[in-house]
């Protein structure tokens, strides 16, 4: 085909033949999109580029009968179109369009022209690293990847590499002996403790290829550019709910295919100099911690065991003493009482985006500690929450904080105080519904760049190092035996990982990695224009 200047193609309107009909079907490069019209009524879709899947040659008869006469008169020729449908509640599926006509030139014009502007999409992966835990969630993640991921992947022509995991930290310890700059990214089929893990391999790789100390808490860590797909196969899979909008196999599949790109938060946790983890989901201590300390010991209940161990955790009722420290964040736009959440191309994520590529000009990697003054605030609490996303997961649709932003380099910090059962009781239910779960005289919630807490427990036990009589290990206060003062430490979720240290330092890092998502799309308020949108509503 003849270019235009540029190199591009002039636009393509052909008449073809879909189902039954005769349509005018156009491949505009310009608008970035194929779209068909029925004239003379002229209603009309259009599926962009980058929603197309894969385009393929059919051998027509096969594929496509009942097409009336034309299928007598002569040889028809025909090519497929796969392409994503977007469904409610943000769902997408993979939907087939079979074009014919009986030129083979115009056939395989189409065909090519297609599969050349597939090609120009080069944010596309072509090879993948997949990692698959066995035994998340409900044990489904191999027949997940096998039946619903992997046919979609070799329709799209990607080629992959498969390791199913063989036990914790195979797939971490695994990124830090391959080859990873061969591949486009890393694939997760299992739930947030595989993401975590992943993440860990693919930041730890990156930190120690480019001799940065992951022990030292203020060093500036290496952006990971490859970026990480989950395949939802876990037990909360609040990671990709919260980045996606929905958890579900299929979506994730087709976001990884059309090489969506979504950069993502991460707070380091340390420990008097020694790097601890990773979180991007929930760092939670007090009642989330706790029942993740129970809910390990049930594991063999697999998804219910939350259900089981949050009851009994809300039951016991404790709260934990402690000091927390944190350090404003006031580059970021937002707060966490907006109205608005964080969507597809959130204005505040790519502010903080500019803001990050400036300083890297001036700075370069080299960390500058802010002057900001450290707020300090000493309590009883029954839980400490820090969040660098909302934690939407399908227990929790709007999450643990509805307006924290995915790439603002902040973590939104929650402290629910000492308060009666059924005002915690209340706190709970608001997790749920879409009342405002900060509207309590006994939450306070701060938007934070960096904090530290340190439990009442270890600070006595800092500053009473030589008084071995103090440290009263599994008592109750003894002063008030029925207070639920339990003067034991409670231990860190760190996305669903337990971490036992009660003194930490978390600092979050704006961006440091990115996912194959693109965020939560915003719901189509236009009904009609939505449903016109489709093939299967013009057919
Ligand atoms: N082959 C394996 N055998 C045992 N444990 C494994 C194996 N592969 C991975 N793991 C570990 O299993 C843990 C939990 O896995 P995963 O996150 O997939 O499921 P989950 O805990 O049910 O879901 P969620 O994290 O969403 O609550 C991870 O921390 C991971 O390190
Ligand atoms: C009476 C109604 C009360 C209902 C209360 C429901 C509250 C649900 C909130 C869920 C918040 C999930 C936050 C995400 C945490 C993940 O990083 C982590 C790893 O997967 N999951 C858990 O710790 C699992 C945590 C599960 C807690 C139940
Ligand atoms: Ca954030």
């Amino acid at each position: 085909m003849e270019r235009l200047p540029g190199g591009r193609r002039p636009r393509l309107v052909s008449s073809l033949g879909l189902g039954r009909r005769s349509w005018e079907v156009t491949l505009d490069e310009e608008r970035g999109a194929a779209g068909l019209a029925r004239p003379p009524a002229r209603r009309n879709c259009f599926v962009p580029i980058s929603e197309i899947i894969a385009v393929e040659e059919t051998e027509f008869n096969k594929k496509q009968r009942n097409i009336g006469r034309w299928q007598k008169m002569a040889k028809l020729h025909a090519f497929t179109v796969h392409y994503v449908k977007k469904a409610r509640n943000h769902r997408w599926r993979c939907r087939d369009a079979t074009f014919w006509c009986v030129d083979e030139h115009l056939c395989n014009q189409w065909t090519q022209a297609l599969k050349e502007l597939l090609e120009m999409q080069k944010s596309r992966p072509k090879q993948l690293l997949v990692y698959i835990n066995p035994y998340g969630g409900k044990r489904q993640g191999k027949r997940i990847y096998e039946q619903k991921v992997a046919p979609l992947f070799s329709l799209a022509s990607i080629s992959t590499d498969v390791v199913v995991t063989e036990h914790a930290n195979h797939a971490k310890d695994n990124l830090f002996e391959v080859n990873i700059y061969k591949y486009d990214g890393v694939v997760c089929v299992g739930g947030d403790g595989m993401f975590s893990e992943v993440m860990h391999g693919l930041i730890g790789r990156m930190q120690k290829d480019s001799g940065i100390d992951q022990n030292n808490p203020k060093a500036s860590l290496v952006q990971c550019n490859i970026r990480i797909g989950i395949i939802p196969a876990g037990s909360t899979d609040c990671i990709c709910y919260s980045t996606v909008g929905i958890s579900d196999p299929v979506t994730s599949a087709l976001h990884i295919i059309v090489g969506d790109c979504q950069p993502l938060d991460v707070s380091s946790v340390h420990h008097n100099n020694t790097f601890l983890k990773y979180s991007v989901s929930l760092l939670g201590y007090g009642f989330y911690g706790d029942i993740l300390k129970d809910s390990e010991k049930k594991r063999w209940m697999g998804p219910m065991r939350y259900d089981y161990s949050g009851f009994k955790t809300f039951l016991s009722h404790h709260y934990y003493e402690g000091t927390i420290a944190y350090q404003p964040a006031k580059q970021t736009h937002g707060s966490p009482r907006d109205k608005e959440s964080c969507r597809t191309g959130c204005y505040i994520c790519k502010q903080s985006e500019k803001q990050l590529a400036e300083q890297n000009k001036e700075h370069g990697l080299k960390h500058e500690e802010g002057e900001e003054e450290w707020k300090v605030i000493k309590g009883k609490f029954l839980a400490i929450n820090a969040v660098n996303m909302s934690c939407a997961c399908p227990r929790s649709p709007k999450g643990l904080s509805p307006a924290a932003h995915l790439a603002d380099g902040s973590a939104d910090l929650i402290l629910v105080r000492k308060c009666s059962r059924f005002n915690f009781l209340r706190y709970l239910v608001r997790h749920t519904n879409q009342d405002d779960q900060f509207d309590f005289p006994f939450v306070d919630v701060y938007r934070v760049k960096c904090f530290q807490f340190t439990s009442k427990l270890s600070e006595d036990n800092e500053s009473n190092v030589m008084d071995i009589g103090k440290k009263r290990f599994g008592q109750f206060c003894r002063d008030h035996p029925a207070c639920c003062c339990n003067i034991v430490n409670s231990t860190w979720n760190c996305d669903g990982e337990t971490l036992d240290s009660s003194a930490i330092e978390v600092r979050v890092h704006c961006q440091l990695m990115k996912l194959f998502a693109r965020g939560i799309e915003e719901d189509c308020k236009d009904e009609a224009a939505h449903s016109q949108s489709s093939i299967e509503q013009l057919l």
